[in-house]
């Protein structure tokens, strides 16, 4: 495929998660990018409704490179439990409910692996970050990096099921984390390095 060239100025982040926006400028500013948001904008939210990472995070950036007229970056990520055959998956937003509250879902997530038996406790983290432009030009860079639940939740310094995770090597979780150590080793960071080297040659 031929990559197009990221160039400076304007980029939409196409979400709604505060946790996401945080981490998309700590990784796009320094680019000289500015990063402006789908919150800032007020942009609609839209629906879900593809079966992968890769729709999902698409259909998100379409809809904001559409409305906007610049091009948009949008994420689409979760956790993903091997015992749990890899719930919740795509659903990891949803399964902390409407008002959102990961207080729930990361409880959730350990009833579930304990009526599984809880005989492996791994999971991943996955993130599809999806680059579209105005003229309907797209490109989807997945990433992912692997660690273990643990329980109680630890630590408030990231987001969504931050606090149960501990990556590969580490003994902290990603909630007890430094922002710029979690960026050097999440999923989002693997997908951003991934990008970075297909549009920023
Ligand atoms: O502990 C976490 N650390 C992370 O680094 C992380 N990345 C994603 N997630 C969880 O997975 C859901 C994705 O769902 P999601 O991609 O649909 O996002 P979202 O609905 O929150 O916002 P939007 O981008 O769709 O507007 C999010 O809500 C998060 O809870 C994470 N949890
Ligand atoms: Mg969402």
């Amino acid at each position: 495929m031929t990559h197009r060239t990221l160039s400076p100025g304007r980029l939409i982040a196409a979400t709604h998660n505060k946790g996401k926006v945080r981490e998309l400028k700590d990784l796009f500013e320094p680019l000289g990018l500015e990063v402006v948001s789908a919150i800032d904008l007020d942009l609609p939210e839209p629906e879900e409704t593809e079966s992968s990472f890769a729709g999902n995070a698409l259909l998100k950036a379409r809809a904001a490179a559409e409305k906007t007229g610049a091009p948009a970056l949008s994420d689409d990520s979760g956790l993903s439990v091997t015992l749990l055959n890899g719930a919740p998956g795509i659903y990891s937003a949803r399964w902390a409910g409407d008002p959102r509250d990961f207080g729930v879902a990361m409880a959730r997530v350990e009833q579930e692996l304990q009526a599984a038996g809880n005989s492996d406790r791994s999971a991943k983290f996955v993130c599809a970050l999806a680059m579209v432009w105005p003229d309907g030009h797209e490109e989807v860079f997945e990433g992912e990096v692997h660690g273990e639940l643990v329980w109680p939740p630890r630590g408030d310094r990231g987001f969504g099921y931050d606090p149960i995770f501990v990556a590969d090597g580490e003994t902290i979780t990603f909630g007890e984390m430094d922002p710029d150590r979690k960026h050097a080793m999440s999923h989002r960071a693997d997908a951003f390095r991934k990008l970075k080297a297909a549009l920023l040659p």
